[in-house]
Protein backbone atom coordinates (compact mmCIF):
# COMPACT_ATOMS: atom_id res chain seq x y z
CA UNK A 1 0.00 0.00 0.00
CA UNK A 2 1.06 3.48 -0.71
CA UNK A 3 2.19 4.83 2.60
CA UNK A 4 4.67 7.35 4.09
CA UNK A 5 6.41 5.00 7.19
CA UNK A 6 8.45 7.27 9.67
CA UNK A 7 9.76 4.95 11.99
CA UNK A 8 11.82 6.06 15.30
CA UNK A 9 13.17 9.18 13.74
CA UNK A 10 15.51 10.71 16.05
CA UNK A 11 17.50 14.11 15.92
CA UNK A 12 19.89 16.52 18.06
CA UNK A 13 21.38 19.55 17.01
CA UNK A 14 24.80 20.25 17.61
CA UNK A 15 23.38 22.85 19.71
CA UNK A 16 21.74 19.83 22.05
CA UNK A 17 18.04 20.80 21.27
CA UNK A 18 16.39 17.64 20.25
CA UNK A 19 14.37 18.26 17.71
CA UNK A 20 12.94 14.81 16.59
CA UNK A 21 12.67 12.60 19.58
CA UNK A 22 11.46 8.99 18.30
CA UNK A 23 8.91 10.02 16.15
CA UNK A 24 7.09 7.37 14.35
CA UNK A 25 3.85 8.04 11.94
CA UNK A 26 2.00 5.96 9.17
CA UNK A 27 0.83 8.54 6.78
CA UNK A 28 -1.67 7.22 4.00
CA UNK A 29 -2.96 9.00 0.97
CA UNK A 30 -5.27 12.39 1.84
CA UNK A 31 -4.78 15.15 3.50
CA UNK A 32 -2.72 14.94 7.05
CA UNK A 33 -2.09 17.85 9.04
CA UNK A 34 1.06 17.91 11.11
CA UNK A 35 0.33 20.83 13.93
CA UNK A 36 2.52 22.05 16.51
CA UNK A 37 3.73 25.29 17.77
CA UNK A 38 6.39 26.79 16.85
CA UNK A 39 9.93 25.33 17.43
CA UNK A 40 8.08 21.95 17.72
CA UNK A 41 9.73 20.24 14.61
CA UNK A 42 7.90 20.28 12.50
CA UNK A 43 10.19 21.85 9.75
CA UNK A 44 13.00 19.61 10.61
CA UNK A 45 10.50 16.52 10.27
CA UNK A 46 9.43 17.51 6.81
CA UNK A 47 13.32 18.92 5.75
CA UNK A 48 14.47 15.03 7.04
CA UNK A 49 11.36 13.72 5.01
CA UNK A 50 12.86 15.99 2.01
CA UNK A 51 16.74 14.52 2.23
CA UNK A 52 17.85 18.08 2.42
CA UNK A 53 19.20 17.08 6.22
CA UNK A 54 20.08 14.00 7.78
CA UNK A 55 18.56 12.44 11.00
CA UNK A 56 21.09 10.63 14.01
CA UNK A 57 18.73 7.26 13.67
CA UNK A 58 15.46 5.69 12.15
CA UNK A 59 13.68 5.45 9.19
CA UNK A 60 11.60 6.43 6.62
CA UNK A 61 10.24 4.27 3.63
CA UNK A 62 7.43 5.67 1.08
CA UNK A 63 5.64 2.42 -1.05
CA UNK A 64 8.86 0.66 -1.90
CA UNK A 65 11.14 3.24 -1.24
CA UNK A 66 13.70 3.96 1.46
CA UNK A 67 14.03 7.50 1.53
CA UNK A 68 16.74 7.37 3.35
CA UNK A 69 19.04 5.90 1.16
CA UNK A 70 17.74 6.39 -1.61
CA UNK A 71 17.34 10.21 -1.69
CA UNK A 72 17.03 10.03 -5.38
CA UNK A 73 13.88 7.74 -5.90
CA UNK A 74 12.53 10.17 -3.29
CA UNK A 75 12.75 13.32 -5.08
CA UNK A 76 11.45 11.78 -8.11
CA UNK A 77 7.92 11.46 -6.72
CA UNK A 78 8.27 14.59 -4.01
CA UNK A 79 6.79 17.56 -4.13
CA UNK A 80 8.26 20.41 -1.60
CA UNK A 81 6.40 24.40 -0.67
CA UNK A 82 9.07 25.08 1.99
CA UNK A 83 7.96 27.87 4.37
CA UNK A 84 10.69 29.88 2.83
CA UNK A 85 10.00 30.23 -0.33
CA UNK A 86 11.61 32.89 -3.22
CA UNK A 87 10.37 33.95 -6.08
CA UNK A 88 12.39 35.69 -9.20
CA UNK A 89 10.33 38.98 -8.78
CA UNK A 90 11.40 40.28 -12.00
CA UNK A 91 10.13 36.75 -14.03
CA UNK A 92 6.53 36.32 -15.04
CA UNK A 93 5.00 32.97 -13.65
CA UNK A 94 4.55 30.89 -16.56
CA UNK A 95 8.36 31.70 -17.36
CA UNK A 96 9.71 30.42 -14.15
CA UNK A 97 7.46 27.71 -13.97
CA UNK A 98 8.99 26.84 -17.21
CA UNK A 99 12.35 27.15 -16.08
CA UNK A 100 11.80 25.28 -12.99
CA UNK A 101 9.86 21.82 -15.18
CA UNK A 102 13.66 22.09 -17.04
CA UNK A 103 15.59 21.67 -14.14
CA UNK A 104 12.90 18.88 -12.95
CA UNK A 105 14.10 17.77 -15.91
CA UNK A 106 10.79 17.45 -18.38
CA UNK A 107 13.08 18.28 -21.21
CA UNK A 108 10.29 17.39 -24.25
CA UNK A 109 8.78 20.73 -25.30
CA UNK A 110 5.10 20.06 -26.15
CA UNK A 111 4.80 18.16 -22.96
CA UNK A 112 6.71 21.10 -21.16
CA UNK A 113 4.33 23.31 -21.75
CA UNK A 114 1.12 21.33 -21.73
CA UNK A 115 2.20 20.38 -18.31
CA UNK A 116 3.34 24.17 -17.28
CA UNK A 117 -0.19 25.28 -18.85
CA UNK A 118 -2.41 23.07 -17.28
CA UNK A 119 -0.81 24.07 -13.58
CA UNK A 120 -1.31 27.35 -14.33
CA UNK A 121 -4.67 26.47 -15.06
CA UNK A 122 -5.07 24.44 -11.93
CA UNK A 123 -3.75 27.10 -9.64
CA UNK A 124 -6.38 29.73 -11.02
CA UNK A 125 -3.00 31.92 -12.33
CA UNK A 126 -3.59 30.89 -15.66
CA UNK A 127 -4.74 34.49 -16.10
CA UNK A 128 -1.83 36.34 -14.88
CA UNK A 129 0.69 34.09 -16.53
CA UNK A 130 2.45 36.87 -18.20
CA UNK A 131 2.47 39.10 -14.78
CA UNK A 132 5.76 39.47 -13.01
CA UNK A 133 5.86 37.08 -9.52
CA UNK A 134 7.25 40.66 -7.77
CA UNK A 135 3.60 42.09 -8.24
CA UNK A 136 1.96 38.69 -7.08
CA UNK A 137 0.06 39.04 -3.32
CA UNK A 138 0.86 36.37 -0.97
CA UNK A 139 -1.68 34.31 -1.94
CA UNK A 140 -0.97 34.53 -5.63
CA UNK A 141 2.90 33.39 -4.78
CA UNK A 142 1.83 30.56 -2.38
CA UNK A 143 -0.50 28.91 -5.25
CA UNK A 144 2.72 29.51 -7.48
CA UNK A 145 4.62 27.68 -4.88
CA UNK A 146 1.92 24.39 -5.22
CA UNK A 147 2.36 24.95 -9.00
CA UNK A 148 6.00 24.38 -9.21
CA UNK A 149 5.76 21.59 -6.46
CA UNK A 150 3.24 19.47 -8.60
CA UNK A 151 5.49 19.91 -11.87
CA UNK A 152 6.63 15.97 -11.45
CA UNK A 153 3.17 14.87 -10.75
CA UNK A 154 4.65 14.23 -7.36
CA UNK A 155 3.08 10.93 -5.01
CA UNK A 156 3.92 13.08 -1.45
CA UNK A 157 3.27 16.52 -1.31
CA UNK A 158 4.91 18.68 1.42
CA UNK A 159 3.98 22.24 2.34
CA UNK A 160 5.62 23.99 5.23
CA UNK A 161 3.05 26.66 7.32
CA UNK A 162 1.49 27.79 3.45
CA UNK A 163 -1.43 29.34 4.84
CA UNK A 164 0.27 31.84 7.42
CA UNK A 165 -0.51 36.00 6.07
CA UNK A 166 -2.92 34.83 3.51
CA UNK A 167 -6.61 36.32 3.65
CA UNK A 168 -9.45 34.50 4.43
CA UNK A 169 -10.67 34.15 0.87
CA UNK A 170 -7.19 33.37 -0.29
CA UNK A 171 -6.92 30.86 2.86
CA UNK A 172 -9.89 28.95 2.20
CA UNK A 173 -8.44 28.92 -2.26
CA UNK A 174 -5.63 27.59 -1.04
CA UNK A 175 -7.66 24.89 1.07
CA UNK A 176 -9.30 23.60 -2.05
CA UNK A 177 -6.54 23.56 -3.93
CA UNK A 178 -4.55 20.89 -1.22
CA UNK A 179 -8.06 19.10 -0.82
CA UNK A 180 -8.01 18.37 -4.62
CA UNK A 181 -3.99 17.27 -4.50
CA UNK A 182 -5.07 14.79 -1.68
CA UNK A 183 -7.59 13.12 -3.12
CA UNK A 184 -5.08 11.00 -5.06
CA UNK A 185 -2.08 12.06 -3.12
CA UNK A 186 -0.23 12.05 0.55
CA UNK A 187 -0.17 15.70 0.86
CA UNK A 188 1.36 16.60 4.72
CA UNK A 189 0.50 20.22 6.05
CA UNK A 190 2.51 21.44 8.79
CA UNK A 191 1.19 24.56 10.58
CA UNK A 192 0.52 25.73 14.15
CA UNK A 193 -3.38 26.70 12.85
CA UNK A 194 -5.92 24.87 14.25
CA UNK A 195 -8.21 25.85 11.33
CA UNK A 196 -6.19 24.58 8.97
CA UNK A 197 -6.15 21.13 10.11
CA UNK A 198 -10.07 20.58 10.96
CA UNK A 199 -10.56 22.71 7.94
CA UNK A 200 -8.97 19.93 5.93
CA UNK A 201 -7.48 16.94 7.62
CA UNK A 202 -8.75 13.41 7.98
CA UNK A 203 -5.38 12.31 9.97
CA UNK A 204 -3.53 14.20 11.81
CA UNK A 205 -0.80 14.53 14.57
CA UNK A 206 -0.23 16.81 17.21
CA UNK A 207 4.11 17.44 18.19
CA UNK A 208 5.63 19.61 20.60
CA UNK A 209 9.22 19.54 21.85
CA UNK A 210 10.10 16.96 18.91
CA UNK A 211 7.50 14.64 20.38
CA UNK A 212 4.22 13.21 19.10
CA UNK A 213 1.54 13.33 21.14
CA UNK A 214 -1.28 12.49 19.98
CA UNK A 215 -2.13 10.66 16.24
CA UNK A 216 -5.19 9.90 14.33
CA UNK A 217 -8.77 10.98 13.10
CA UNK A 218 -9.52 14.61 14.31
CA UNK A 219 -12.76 13.42 15.24
CA UNK A 220 -11.72 10.36 17.06
CA UNK A 221 -9.38 12.82 18.73
CA UNK A 222 -12.23 15.03 19.87
CA UNK A 223 -13.97 12.23 21.19
CA UNK A 224 -10.93 11.33 23.92
CA UNK A 225 -11.99 14.60 25.68
CA UNK A 226 -15.57 13.99 25.86
CA UNK A 227 -17.10 13.78 29.24
CA UNK A 228 -14.15 15.62 30.63
CA UNK A 229 -14.27 19.34 29.05
CA UNK A 230 -15.87 22.14 31.21
CA UNK A 231 -16.54 25.90 30.50
CA UNK A 232 -17.41 28.63 32.70
CA UNK A 233 -17.57 32.41 32.73
CA UNK A 234 -15.49 34.44 35.39
CA UNK A 235 -14.94 37.52 35.67
CA UNK A 236 -10.95 38.87 34.63
CA UNK A 237 -9.58 39.20 38.30
CA UNK A 238 -10.53 35.82 39.23
CA UNK A 239 -8.54 34.29 36.18
CA UNK A 240 -4.75 34.07 38.43
CA UNK A 241 -6.89 31.74 41.12
CA UNK A 242 -8.40 29.48 38.53
CA UNK A 243 -5.34 28.80 36.65
CA UNK A 244 -3.83 27.50 39.88
CA UNK A 245 -6.84 25.84 41.38
CA UNK A 246 -7.99 23.99 37.80
CA UNK A 247 -6.36 21.90 35.20
CA UNK A 248 -7.28 25.25 32.47
CA UNK A 249 -6.53 24.29 29.14
CA UNK A 250 -7.81 27.68 27.31
CA UNK A 251 -8.97 31.87 28.29
CA UNK A 252 -10.76 34.17 26.12
CA UNK A 253 -12.06 37.19 26.87
CA UNK A 254 -16.06 37.32 25.74
CA UNK A 255 -17.87 41.01 26.43
CA UNK A 256 -15.09 42.11 29.12
CA UNK A 257 -15.41 38.57 30.89
CA UNK A 258 -13.14 35.72 30.78
CA UNK A 259 -14.55 32.01 29.74
CA UNK A 260 -12.20 29.29 30.92
CA UNK A 261 -12.10 25.42 29.36
CA UNK A 262 -11.21 23.56 32.04
CA UNK A 263 -10.02 19.52 32.15
CA UNK A 264 -11.42 17.62 34.57
CA UNK A 265 -12.18 14.12 35.29
CA UNK A 266 -15.21 15.00 37.43
CA UNK A 267 -17.23 17.89 37.75
CA UNK A 268 -15.66 21.00 38.46
CA UNK A 269 -18.08 22.88 40.67
CA UNK A 270 -20.82 25.72 40.63
CA UNK A 271 -21.31 27.33 37.73
CA UNK A 272 -19.42 24.79 35.01
CA UNK A 273 -20.98 23.17 31.98
CA UNK A 274 -19.60 20.17 30.37
CA UNK A 275 -19.05 21.12 26.82
CA UNK A 276 -18.40 19.10 23.61
CA UNK A 277 -14.70 19.31 22.52
CA UNK A 278 -13.37 21.24 19.57
CA UNK A 279 -9.87 20.66 17.79
CA UNK A 280 -8.70 23.66 19.66
CA UNK A 281 -9.13 22.17 23.23
CA UNK A 282 -7.14 18.80 22.28
CA UNK A 283 -4.44 21.03 21.01
CA UNK A 284 -4.82 23.37 24.03
CA UNK A 285 -4.73 20.11 26.00
CA UNK A 286 -2.15 18.24 24.41
CA UNK A 287 0.56 21.11 24.77
CA UNK A 288 -0.74 21.76 28.44
CA UNK A 289 -0.02 18.43 29.53
CA UNK A 290 3.75 17.61 27.63
N1 LIG B 1 19.91 24.24 12.27
C1 LIG B 1 19.55 24.23 13.54
N2 LIG B 1 20.47 24.23 14.53
C2 LIG B 1 20.12 24.22 15.82
N3 LIG B 1 18.84 24.18 16.26
C3 LIG B 1 17.87 24.17 15.34
C4 LIG B 1 18.16 24.22 13.93
N4 LIG B 1 16.99 24.21 13.26
C5 LIG B 1 16.00 24.16 14.18
N5 LIG B 1 16.52 24.15 15.43
C6 LIG B 1 15.79 24.05 16.69
O1 LIG B 1 15.08 22.82 16.67
C7 LIG B 1 13.78 22.98 17.22
C8 LIG B 1 12.74 22.59 16.18
O2 LIG B 1 12.75 23.55 15.14
P1 LIG B 1 11.84 23.45 13.84
O3 LIG B 1 12.17 24.63 12.95
O4 LIG B 1 11.95 22.11 13.27
O5 LIG B 1 10.39 23.64 14.47
P2 LIG B 1 9.02 24.07 13.81
O6 LIG B 1 7.97 23.26 14.47
O7 LIG B 1 9.11 23.98 12.33
O8 LIG B 1 8.89 25.57 14.25
P3 LIG B 1 8.58 26.87 13.37
O9 LIG B 1 7.14 26.82 13.06
O10 LIG B 1 8.95 27.98 14.31
O11 LIG B 1 9.48 26.79 12.17
C9 LIG B 1 13.67 24.42 17.68
O12 LIG B 1 14.01 24.46 19.04
C10 LIG B 1 14.73 25.13 16.83
O13 LIG B 1 15.24 26.26 17.52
Amino acid sequence: MQELIISNLSKTYKNGVKALQDISLQIPIGMYGLLGPNGAGKSTLMRTIATLQAADSGSITLGGIDVLAQPNELKKVLGYLPQQFGVYPALSAELLLNHLAVLKGILNNKERKEMVQALLHKVNLYEVRKQKLGGFSGGMKQRFGIAQALLNNPRLLMVDEPTAGLDPVERNRFYNLLSEVGENTIVILSTHIVDDVKELCSRMAIINKGKVLVQGNPVQIMENLQGRLYEKMIHKNELEQYKKEYQLISDRLYLGNQIVHVLSDTHPGPGFKLIDANLEDVYMSQIFNA
